[in-house]
């Protein structure tokens, strides 16, 4: 079995200068960095009420969600096999549920949410909260750790007119067991092979449930990502996994990888204690900057320094030139969700 060897990263262990260095080294070589979850900035019993939560939506009456269906805002609920992934590739869509939250104002959402979940929206608004807050500190650490400060955090406020497209997004992955989504053929997927859209995405996970992997520079390699690395069994809460978005990738001329990965049914090798026969269940942040930032690359003598990878890096966004960061995210969704795109064009 391919090992990721993803660095396990604590933020708060030593002063700005040396974190921003490590994580910095961490996106170059893996995308993907593993931060420990000690509960200092986001609990862990705000982590496992979003899971709570997570699990009250996704058992609401198919009815209830499906009045949230969602929309080319992108947010919303989508059904089994609605998105996919790669649809260069997969016979059949993912095998997954999602639910995506866009940003509240004035503590209301600006979008339908099923009724067993409405009492509780305010949770979900803080959840939004502390991982927009934690993207920020890393935005800030990395962009220091680059040579550019604050470049990408401020990026990261939105500018006038423009509307917030970071999307918290709860996902339930069905058994492989259940009617509806016994997985055939074969090869089918989860979560087909793809690199984030946006520019760094935290992901939680629950401990025991398999099946993320990541594709390792020798290509077409996939490498379990264990939920529980070495090292972290005592700590409170699994890790926080970070990984990389295109956009990142974009500002740093492919410095900074944006990794491709994939959730699997049982793939190349499921890591002991870790099983992929129950439901799954995950919770993605997705942090974008303002929609209306150009994309050009930083002012950092590390990027300037960067002879690019033979090749795309396994990325095959990485190579596009996109202007803005809304152009980009327009293009990725409406290949990922064609029919929904092509309804709303014609
Ligand atoms: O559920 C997971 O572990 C990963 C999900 C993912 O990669 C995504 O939604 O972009
Ligand atoms: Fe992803």
């Amino acid at each position: 079995m391919a090992q990721s060897g993803i660095p396990i990263i604590d933020i708060n262990s030593a002063d700005e200068a040396t974190i921003g260095k490590q994580l910095v080294d961490a996106a170059e070589e893996h995308g993907f960095i593993y931060i420990r979850n000690l509960g200092q900035d986001i609990s862990v019993e705000q982590v496992d009420e979003a899971f709570e939560l997570s699990r009250r939506l996704f058992d609401a009456p198919i009815e209830e969600k499906v009045a949230c269906a969602i929309q080319t805002n992108n947010r919303g609920w989508g059904g089994l096999h609605s998105e996919t992934l790669d649809p260069r590739t997969q016979k059949i869509g993912d095998f997954k549920e999602v639910f995506n939250i866009g940003l509240f104002k004035k503590g209301q959402p600006q979008q339908p949410l099923p009724p067993a979940i409405v009492p509780d929206q305010a949770r979900l608004e803080a959840f939004r909260d502390v991982c927009t807050a934690m993207c920020t500190k890393l935005l800030r650490l990395i962009g220091n750790g680059l040579g550019v400060g604050d470049f990408f955090a401020q990026a990261h406020e939105i500018k006038p007119g423009d509307e917030c497209d970071t999307i918290l997004r709860l996902l339930r992955y069905p058994p492989p067991s259940s009617p509806s989504s016994s997985p055939s053929p074969a090869d089918a997927v989860r979560a087909g092979a793809h690199s984030d859209y946006g520019s760094i995405t935290l992901l939680f996970r629950l401990r025991g449930q398999a099946g993320l992997e990541v594709q390792t520079t020798a290509e077409n390699t996939w490498a379990p990502v264990p939920v529980q690395p070495p090292g972290t069994e005592r700590d409170p809460a699994p890790p926080i996994l970070v990984n990389v978005g295109d956009l990142l990738s974009y500002w740093t001329n492919g410095l900074l990888r944006s990794t491709v990965h994939r959730v699997v049914f049982g793939g190349s090798g499921v890591v002991e204690g870790e099983s992929a026969t129950d439901p799954r269940y995950s919770i993605a942040f997705f942090s974008s900057p303002s929609p209306s930032t150009e994309l050009g690359v930083v002012p950092s003598e590390r990027v300037r320094n960067f002879v690019p990878r033979g090749g795309d890096g396994g990325n095959p966004y990485a190579q596009r030139k996109v202007m803005r960061a809304d152009e980009h995210l327009r293009m990725r969704l409406a290949e990922t969700y064609g029919d929904l795109y092509k309804k709303n064009e014609s």
